[in-house]
């Protein structure tokens, strides 16, 4: 009989419930959950199945997930370390802000490795290089030896995943409502022809185009209706949507992202990024989905960092000299979604905002350097954000 191959997963919630481990248990590996969250292991040790129901416009699919154990990283990080050392699979879902804190038993793992093959490493998060920054932190705990011969032990792939998975009802349980579509890329060339088996990813040999494509069409529309929508009060995301007004401003930014895709990923033709823009906006007006603005605009700060779907196309078009200045609104809304009921980052937006000049904020709130091209636009969305337009020029 055939070893049963065995998957780690960093993050028992939504996206990895829901998606990463439905791909991993259809593709028959066994997956053990690690999460720092009591409810959800203790849920997940008591439960021998759960339930993800996909939904589409034809109707509902239920699939079962089952062979799946559950391990409390805050009080058993051990028995972890001892998974990692004999998995095929190691993967995240966590939020990349939490990829330091995952690095050590992932390293600890690796160490103590008990299987000649490597063990596969994939983060899925939404961000650009989201594995190898994890490999920049697993590094940091690694010892000299193991660095150099870090191929015979792991293999790093980075990925780029796409599914919509709102808040869940509160009496759900473990069970996780998903949208049908999916898309999960992840890089093939780290694997050296000897990719892991799961059904349904696709690997790529570059995913520059497919992560950038993501992030800056999928993500920055569904955060600009996140920003929209909740600056003038709208409770779902469908409901942005539905608004002539927003879903104009929605299409006219992702008109200025489609414009860098298409000329940095020349393969890419204009009509397939058209194409591609409305199956996103038809995916996110989904009301069956009943996204709240709240969860799709979560870690504002995050998305408007340096590399993320703002900041990062804006930068690129503004180099090029092209039109930026929708993508400049949705900065401006992403910068006045402030403190927002649990979410931590939205308060320190919101402090940032108060106590720090426009520079100083802009600076430390997108990375950009006074010298970028956008820089002053941005500046100036600050500005007006804080409403300190005559302080300013007089510290100035
Ligand atoms: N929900 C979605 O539609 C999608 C989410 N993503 C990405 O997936 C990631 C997770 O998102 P969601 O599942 O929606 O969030 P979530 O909040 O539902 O799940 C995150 C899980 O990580 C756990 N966690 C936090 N710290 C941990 C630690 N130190 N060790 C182990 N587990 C830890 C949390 O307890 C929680 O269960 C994010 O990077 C997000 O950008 C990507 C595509 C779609
Ligand atoms: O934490 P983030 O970056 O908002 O990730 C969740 C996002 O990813 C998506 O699932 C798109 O794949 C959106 O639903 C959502 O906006």
């Amino acid at each position: 009989m055939p070893e049963t191959k065995k998957a780690i997963h960093f993050g028992g919630g939504n996206i990895g419930r829901g998606f990463v481990a439905e791909f991993l248990h259809n593709s028959g590996y066994e997956v053990v959950f690690v999460d720092v969250m009591d409810s959800i292991i203790n849920a997940l040790q008591e439960a021998s199945s759960y339930e993800v129901t996909e939904i589409s416009d034809e109707g509902e699919t239920k699939f079962t997930i089952d062979n799946f154990r559950a391990i409390n990283s805050k009080h058993e990080m051990p028995k972890v370390i001892e998974e990692i050392a004999t998995a095929d699979v190691v993967t995240c879902a966590v939020g990349p802000n939490i990829l330091k804190f995952i690095a050590e038993p992932i390293a600890k793992g690796i160490e103590g490795r008990k299987k000649s093959e490597p063990v596969a490493v994939i983060a899925c998060e939404n961000a650009i290089g989201a594995t190898d920054t994890l490999r920049g932190f697993i590094e940091g705990h690694l010892s000299d030896s193991i660095k150099q011969d870090l191929k015979s032990k792991a293999r790093f792939a980075n990925s780029a995943i796409d599914r919509i998975v709102p808040i869940q009802p509160a009496d759900a349980g473990l069970n996780v409502m998903i949208e049908k579509f999916y898309e999960w890329c992840v890089e093939s060339a780290p694997f050296e022809g000897n990719t892991p088996s799961i059904q349904g990813v696709h690997f790529v040999d570059d995913l520059q185009p497919y992560i950038e494509r993501k992030l800056f069409t999928v993500n920055t529309g569904h955060a600009t209706a996140a920003y929209y929508g909740h600056n003038r009060g709208k409770k779902y995301i469908h409901e942005v949507l539905e608004d002539e007004e927003l879903h104009d401003i929605v299409q006219n930014v992702l008109k200025e992202t489609a414009h860098l895709i298409c000329t940095k990923h020349s393969h890419i033709s204009k009509e397939e990024q058209a194409d591609y823009v409305q199956a996103i906006v038809k995916r996110i007006s989904n009301p069956v989905l009943k996204d709240n603005v709240e969860r799709v605009g979560r870690a504002p700060m995050r998305k408007l960092s340096r590399k993320e779907r703002f900041i990062g196309p804006a930068a690129h078009l503004a180099e090029a000299g092209e039109k930026f200045d929708c993508l400049l609104g949705s900065i401006e809304m992403a910068l006045s979604f402030q403190n927002v009921e649990g979410d931590e980052e939205s308060a320190e937006l919101a402090n940032i905002l108060k106590d720090k000049d426009s520079k100083e904020a802009t600076s430390q709130l997108t990375g950009l350097e006074e010298s970028h091209p956008l820089f002053g636009p941005v500046q100036d969305r600050v500005k007006a954000v804080q409403g300190l337009y005559r302080v300013d020029s007089v510290k100035a």
